[in-house]
């Protein structure tokens, strides 16, 4: 498929280009003074104009419009060498001439293909030779003149100059290309772990219940399971299903942002009265469940107590007129009375339905044959 557009040309393209003209058109020069002494025929000099001055530019065309830009370089780079092969054969082996030539095609093979590419060019200059030598009816004319001589060297090491500055310039925009690199990596991995921190908060946030900090019930579905399944077997985990009497009449009586804060001081007794590792949720509207692992039953029931004696302890004042809430709690224990998550719940929910029944303000622990309410004078 053929290509268009300088932006688009392989840097090697574009960076033999330059070099190939310049060298070329030095070595132009070189050959002329060389053959000022004994001019060739025309058709030598039109096969040189056509190899040093216009070839270069035909071979960068054809480079830069192949499909694989690379490759089709690297054939180019062989035909140099080889085209220079046949020419030091027809020149009749002129010593510093031959020597510019070869040396400058082999370098700029090594330097993009390595040791492959000397021998490559290598084979690629001896085949040339051995074309020009049956082209051509070699003459050994090893010697040159002074001046060009010096124009071989001059040629030479301006040659050089350009390869090596090309190739300094290459490594400095190398450099910045790495460190820009490195620069969107950094940035990249900055915005990672902001991502990374925003899902945390967001997943965070989706299991957490806004007014009062605590957690959900989404979250509560997801740890119910999880801890039933993943309970010690020598262990209890205990559900504490928790509900606050006549909030409805708090609501009415107080207004609701009293029930709100009524509902906040709740969340904070829970926390203040509960384990690390216990899974506090406001399960929804006035209903609170605690989750507590590896406890024993009484020792639930006496912290289910603590709460309840706790919050109706709670001097609240709205509007000039007291307010004195009671809740009542529901406890139902893994592997005592339920072994699914499922269960347990409605076990806790069947001993809270319970409580409330027998008059609020107590903690009832769920039992198969019969419901146990602690009544609160009795706590
Ligand atoms: N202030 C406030 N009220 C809420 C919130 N969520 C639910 N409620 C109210 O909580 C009340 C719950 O009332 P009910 O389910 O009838 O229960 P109750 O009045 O507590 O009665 P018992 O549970 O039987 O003691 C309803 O009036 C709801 O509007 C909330 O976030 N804030």
């Amino acid at each position: 498929m053929a290509r268009s557009g300088s932006t688009q040309v392989h840097w090697v393209v574009r960076l033999n280009y330059r070099n190939r003209s310049l060298s070329f058109m030095l070595l132009f020069g070189v050959i002329a003074l060389h053959w000022l002494d004994d001019p060739p025929g025309p058709l030598l000099w039109v096969l040189l104009v056509m190899q040093l001055l216009i070839y270069p530019h035909i071979a960068y065309q054809l480079a830069r419009r192949a499909s694989l830009m690379l490759r089709a370089e690297t054939i180019v780079m062989l035909l140099d060498a080889g085209l220079f092969g046949c020419w030091v054969a027809v020149l009749g082996f002129p010593l510093w001439i031959s020597f510019a030539m070869l040396v400058s095609v082999h370098i700029n093979l090594v330097a993009f293909r390595g040791v492959p590419g000397l021998l490559s060019c290598m084979a690629a200059s001896l085949t040339g030779v051995l074309v020009g030598m049956l082209l051509a009816d070699v003459e050994l004319r090893p010697d040159s003149s002074m001046q060009v001589t010096l124009a071989c060297m001059v040629a030479l090491s301006l040659y050089l100059l350009a390869f090596s500055h090309s190739a300094h310039l290459r490594s400095l925009s190398l450099r910045d290309a790495k460190e820009q690199l490195r620069n969107s990596q950094r940035q990249l991995q900055r915005k990672l772990e902001e991502i990374n921190a925003l899902q945390i908060q967001l997943r965070e946030l989706a299991h957490r219940d806004p007014l009062t900090g605590l957690y959900n019930r989404r979250h509560l579905d997801a740890q119910l399971l999880d801890n039933v399944v993943n309970r010690k077997a020598d262990s209890n985990l205990c559900l504490l299903l928790i509900d606050i009497d006549h909030f409805k009449r708090i609501n009415d009586e107080f207004g609701h942002q009293a029930g709100d804060q009524v509902l906040a001081r709740l969340a904070g007794l829970l926390t203040s009265h509960c384990r690390s590792s216990d899974i506090i949720c406001r399960y929804g509207g006035e209903e609170f469940v605690v989750l507590m692992p590896e406890v024993t039953i009484g020792a639930a029931v006496e912290r289910a107590d603590a709460i309840r004696l706790a919050f109706t302890g709670l001097k609240m004042r709205f509007n000039n007129r007291d307010l004195a809430p009671t809740l009542s709690v529901g406890i139902a224990a893994c592997p005592l009375h339920a072994t699914s998550g499922d269960r347990l719940f409605e076990c806790a929910d069947q001993a809270l339905y319970r409580a409330k029944a027998a008059g609020r303000n107590r903690t009832v622990l769920w039992s198969a044959d019969r419901l146990s309410p602690t009544d609160p004078s009795t706590i």
